[in-house]
C-alpha cells in the first residue's frame, strides 16, 4: 500500500473528444502540500477537476488514502452519437465517493446556488462529511467573521470574495484530508484577496494538505512545499520551495528568455 496521501499514475484526460492533458503522474506525501504554476489554458484546470472525479479520466489511477478511486481500464468509448456520455458508459470515477474519502475540490465561488443563503450553503457541506468530523459552523466563522454577518443574505448578494470565503468555508466543513484549491484568490482586490490569502494560510498552518494553483509566486512560497510547472498538459518541472526562484525566473523557464 501506499506511504502517499495521493498518488497518481499515468492519468490522461480532456472533454468529449479532445486530450487535454497526458500520462501525469504526481505523489504527495502525507502532509505535503504542492502548488502548479502554468500558463492559462495548459489544462491546470481540468487536471485537478479529474483529480476529483467531477470528469472522467481517460486513463491512469488515482489512489487517495490509499484506497483506488476509479475504476480499472480504459475509458469506455461512446456507443450512440448525440447521448449523453455519462448516461451510457459507466463512469470510471464517482465524484462523491471522493469527496466522502476527503479529497475536496473547493469550486470557484460563483458555482455556489445563488438562491440559497450563506446559512443553507454551509449547512448541506456538513452533509458531505458523512459523519467525519469536518470544521464546525463557530470555526468556519473564526476564520471568515464575515460569514457570520452574512448568514441570512441569498449567496447572489455576496461580493465575489465573500462567494469565494463561503466555497472555502463548506470545503474545509466537509472534512478533508486534501484541500485543492484551484486559484481562490483570482479577481479579487487587494483588501479581500489579502483577507482570503490569510485564511488560508491559517488553515496551512493547522497542517491540512493543499493543492493550489495560483499565479502569485510569493503567496505560492507561504503554502507550499514542492512546485510543479504544468505546460501543455504535461508537468514541466519539480522544484522544492527552497530552489524556487522569482516569479519572472519562472516564466522564462516556461516560455523562455523572450518573456
Ligand atoms: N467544458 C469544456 N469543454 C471543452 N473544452 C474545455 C472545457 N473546459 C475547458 N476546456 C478547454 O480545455 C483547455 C484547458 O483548460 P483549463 O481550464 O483546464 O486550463 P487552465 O490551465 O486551468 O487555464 P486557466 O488558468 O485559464 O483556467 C482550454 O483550451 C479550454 O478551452
Amino acid at each position: 500500500m501506499s506511504d502517499y496521501i495521493l498518488d497518481v499514475r499515468g492519468l490522461s484526460g480532456g472533454y468529449d473528444t479532445t486530450q487535454i492533458f497526458s500520462d501525469i503522474s504526481l505523489q504527495i506525501a502525507e502532509g505535503e502540500s504542492i502548488g502548479i504554476f502554468g500558463p492559462n489554458g495548459h489544462g491546470k484546470t481540468t487536471f485537478l477537476k479529474t483529480l476529483s472525479g467531477l470528469i472522467d479520466p481517460w486513463a491512469g489511477d488515482i489512489f487517495f488514502s490509499g484506497q483506488r478511486m476509479n475504476r480499472e481500464g480504459e475509458r469506455g468509448s461512446r456507443r450512440w452519437r448525440n447521448f449523453n456520455y455519462d448516461a451510457v458508459t459507466r463512469r470510471r470515477i464517482d465524484p462523491k465517493a471522493v469527496a466522502r474519502a476527503g479529497l475536496i475540490h473547493v469550486q470557484q465561488g460563483n458555482l455556489l446556488f445563488p438562491e440559497l443563503t450563506v446559512d443553507e450553503t454551509l449547512s448541506i457541506a456538513t452533509t458531505a462529511a458523512h459523519g467525519r468530523k469536518g470544521w464546525s459552523l463557530p470555526e468556519v466563522h473564526a476564520l471568515f467573521p464575515r460569514l457570520h454577518e452574512r448568514g441570512s443574505h441569498k449567496i447572489r448578494f455576496l461580493s465575489g470574495g465573500e462567494r469565494q470565503m463561503v466555497s472555502m468555508a463548506a470545503g474545509l466543513m466537509a472534512a478533508p484530508k486534501l484541500l485543492i484549491l484551484d486559484e481562490p484568490t483570482l479577481g479579487l482586490s487587494p483588501k479581500v484577496r489579502q483577507e482570503l490569502c490569510d485564511a488560508i494560510l491559517s488553515v496551512r498552518k493547522l497542517g491540512l494538505p493543499i493543492v493550489l494553483i495560483d499565479q502569485d509566486v510569493a503567496f505560492l512560497e507561504q503554502i507550499i512545499d514542492t512546485l510543479y510547472l504544468f505546460d501543455h498538459g504535461r508537468f514541466s518541472g519539480r522544484m522544492e520551495k527552497e530552489e524556487m526562484p522569482d516569479h519572472q525566473t519562472l516564466m522564462e523557464m516556461l516560455f523562455g528568455e523572450a518573456h
